[in-house]
């Protein structure tokens, strides 16, 4: 019978490989679904779609405010779903400066920079209520921020009168919150077509030790329209089994994303150049091949019938079929729930972006997925 089975526990450590910085792997073997780590942020702001930060979200935990919405008694801008967030928000997030500043902020039409500048009044509200917090946030990755970029002279310029901070603190900042911060997203509707928005974007202090595969073995869920106190919490769940000592990767964006596009945005926003298995087979494909990735997997359909391509051109099939979510236009990563307290796998597949849950026949309690692992790995 499999090993009684705590989501409290944290199944990963951090550990540094050689030009990936640091990572985390497994400290021990590690079943489908398992819950490998649940992290609250250092930090939360909005993603900016409306020039309100806080139209219909609490300000502080970022849950839907539907029945209850208590406006912040000193500015217009925020609102929370609880006197609880109020308080603890009146004390940290959203104390006196943050609220003057959010008032006095000149309108900024990018909701990017809008974004960002939220973020820096974030960062700030955490370097005065928690110190500790805002070094750990300064000793995430952000690699080499040396230069300011003429982005981050336009950010400092309006946040620096209320922060105080430092052209190369601005800088600094941005580059970590590029680098590490998590999308919270809107959930999922059909009738949007399939696109989903950004709610909020949160810093995790050790999630944000996951580096990037684009083939990952484990996924991110979050719930912030759930009940109680740590809504705003992340948990990574193992996707299939994992064996001791291998590093935990997460994708940095939809899995069913082509070879180029990948690519760049690794670059561009992560600063490195994906060599990962999947890469290694795609950087040889064809831009039809390429194309042939869509959402619709015809691609995988086509492959999958034929066995002499089966294994060499496409030998990430298998993860497609079985770990990419068949509902229209949703193309999230799907993973068992967790097991029971007694060890007991599910058979009840999550996925990370609808929500869909799905009884996936003969998946429970199978060992199969690490013959996958070794073949991907
Ligand atoms: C969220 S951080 C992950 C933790 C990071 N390795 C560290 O040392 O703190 C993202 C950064 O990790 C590095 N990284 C992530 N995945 C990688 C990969 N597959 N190969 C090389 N570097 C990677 C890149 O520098 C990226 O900007």
């Amino acid at each position: 019978m499999a090993a009684p089975i705590s989501p409290s526990e944290t199944l990963v450590m951090p550990v540094n490989i050689p030009n990936r910085g640091r990572a985390l792997v497994a400290i021990r073997d590690i079943r489908a679904g398992e819950i490998l780590l649940s992290d609250s942020p250092l930090l939360l702001y909005p993603a900016a779609f409306s020039s309100s930060p806080a139209s219909s979200f609490c300000s502080l935990c970022f849950r839907s405010l539907l029945s209850v919405r208590i406006p912040c008694p000193s500015c217009p801008s925020s609102a929370f779903c609880s006197v609880r967030c109020l308080s603890t928000a009146l004390c940290s997030s959203h104390g006196p400066s943050i609220c003057r500043a959010l008032a006095a902020l000149p309108p900024v039409h990018d909701p990017e920079l809008r974004a960002q500048c939220y973020f820096l009044l974030a960062a700030y509200a955490l370097s005065l209520t928690s110190p500790d917090n805002f070094y750990l946030l300064l000793s995430l990755d952000g690699g080499d921020a040396a230069s300011a970029h003429p982005e981050a002279i336009a950010l400092h310029a309006l946040i620096a009168p209320v922060t105080g901070f430092s052209l190369e603190v601005t800088t600094s900042l941005i580059a970590k919150d590029k680098r590490n911060a998590f999308g919270l997203m809107e959930p999922f509707r059909l009738e949007d077509g399939g696109e989903r928005r950004v709610r909020a974007y949160g810093i995790y202090p050790s999630a944000s030790f996951f580096n990037h595969d684009c083939l990952p073995n484990a996924c991110r869920f979050d719930y912030l329209d759930r009940d109680g106190d740590d809504n705003s919490k992340i948990t990574v769940r193992a996707i299939f089994d994992i064996p001791k000592g291998r590093e935990v990767c997460l994708s940095y964006f939809p899995v069913n994303w082509g070879y180029k596009e990948r690519q760049e945005r690794l670059m561009e926003d992560y600063g490195f150049q994906c060599n990962c298995d999947r890469c290694e087979v795609e950087k040889n494909w064809k831009d039809e091949e390429e194309e042939g990735m869509d959402d619709d997997n015809d691609e995988v359909g086509e492959m999958e019938d034929s066995e002499e391509n089966e294994n060499v051109d496409f030998p990430h099939a298998y993860f497609f079929v079985r770990y990419v979510c068949d509902q229209e236009d949703c193309g999230g990563t799907i993973a068992p729930l967790p097991p029971s307290p007694k060890g007991t796998l599910s058979d009840v597949m999550e996925c990370n972006v609808c929500g869909q849950l799905k009884k996936e026949e003969g998946f429970g309690g199978h060992g199969s997925d690490s013959e996958f692992g070794a073949m991907i790995d």
